[in-house]
């Protein structure tokens, strides 16, 4: 049986816990799994897999039919279940807002079920609205006059309200679109630097998983724990063949997340300034600003211009972080239509440009050395 178990302070623990419904169905089969103080975990599967039964078990939604949950050391049984959530937020599907209460007050409601005043707790809830990324005119709206997206965000809100130590987020990002949903990601990862808050994350989406997680545990059908690690290990070393098809074919590229870029040398590269008088050439150039900002890319047999304006450039790919994930600098070179990936500098200044080849072959000499 694959179990997580780290050593030192975990705020979740799941002992042997199984979850027989009352027609038979087994959700979670005998399943152990810890969840570090201060880190994401992500609970990963296929539908029907336990995830969501797994999670509620620790707010005493749903019992266990034997085993334990603890929390900070003690069995949730042990605890009312009233004051057991307080400790806990809770994010879902669709946010689960009160339709008809105003943003503010769908965020200041915890707050002031736990004594706080109206005032104190608004205050707070203006405060979290700026936090989780939304403008303050959004507060007196209702919840069906905003987007999904928006949604989202007053329900990470909401949860983080009573600044519990927990947060279960149960698909909370499934319901909008891919872009909105990659910068609800982005928003969490960044509060959560912000917040150290212990989170279990359930999802059926394998890279959510992946970006999110620091710890990643997939489940497969019967409530079984398939594999519980580091996302990186994960793909680098699935436990066996239902991990291998869950995490995909394209698991090479992308365990390149998760390999850092430090000895990739960016090498030079012409460059034109915009603005600027500029002569043929039968090379690639970089478009700069007075920055050194890459702006896109000059053809070879262009120039000849007295002043380089925008409408003559390529537009540029991806640009790759210095000493970033080395599959920034992979995306960079494969999307620039030079061939050639630019290496910018935390300014966004060019430091030079990187190939496709030369990343490869780091990885190659790595590989041998090791
Ligand atoms: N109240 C219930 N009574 C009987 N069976 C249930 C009940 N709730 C869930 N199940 C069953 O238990 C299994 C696990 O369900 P659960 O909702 O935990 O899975 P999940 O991995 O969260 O799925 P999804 O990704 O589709 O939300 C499923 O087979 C489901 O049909």
């Amino acid at each position: 049986m694959a179990v997580c178990d780290e050593k030192g302070a975990r705020v979740i623990e799941f002992q042997a816990v199984r979850k027989q419904y009352g027609n038979g169905t087994v959700a979670v089969e005998e399943l152990s799994l810890s969840v570090p103080v201060g880190t994401v975990t992500v609970l990963v599967g296929p539908s029907g897999c336990g995830k969501t039964t797994l999670m509620r078990m620790v707010n005493r939604m749903i019992e266990p039919s034997s085993g334990s949950v603890l929390v900070d050391g003690t069995d949730v049984r042990q605890r009312d279940p009233a004051q057991l959530r307080r400790g806990i937020g809770y994010v879902i599907q669709q946010a689960g807002l009160f339709p008809h209460r105003t943003v503010l007050d769908n965020i200041a409601t915890v707050p002031i079920l736990d004594g706080q005043t109206r005032r104190a707790a608004r205050a707070r809830a203006a405060e979290l609205l700026d936090r989780v990324g939304l403008p303050a005119e959004l507060a007196k709206r209702y919840p069906a006059q905003l987007s999904g997206g928006q949604q989202q965000r007053v329900g990470v809100a909401r949860a983080l309200a009573a600044d519990p130590p927990v947060l279960l987020m149960d698909e909370p990002f499934s319901a909008v679109d891919p872009v909105v949903r990659e910068g609800l990601q982005d928003e969490l990862l960044r509060l959560q630097d912000e917040l150290d808050k212990t989170v279990l994350f359930v999802t059926h989406d394998i890279d959510e998983a992946i970006k999110l997680g620091e710890k990643v545990a997939v489940l497969r059908q019967g409530g079984h724990l398939a594999q519980c690690a580091e996302p990186d290990e994960l793909l680098a070393e699935p436990a066996d063949d239902f991990v291998t098809s869950f995490v995909g074919r394209d698991r090479g590229y992308r365990r390149l997340s998760f390999v850092d870029s430090h000895d990739l040398k960016p090498r030079p590269v012409p460059t034109v300034e915009l603005g600027t008088a500029v002569d043929p050439s039968d090379q690639w150039r970089l478009a700069v600003d007075t920055e050194g900002k890459p702006r896109g890319w000059l053809a070879p047999g262009h120039g000849a211009e007295a002043v380089l304006s925008e409408k003559s450039l390529v537009a540029g790919g991806s640009l790759h972080q210095q000493d970033g994930p080395l599959r920034g600098a992979l995306d960079a070179a494969l999307s620039a239509p030079s061939g050639q990936g630019v290496v910018v500098d935390s300014e966004g200044a060019s430091l030079g440009v990187v190939t496709a080849e030369e990343v490869l072959a780091l990885l190659e000499r790595r590989r041998a050395a090791s």
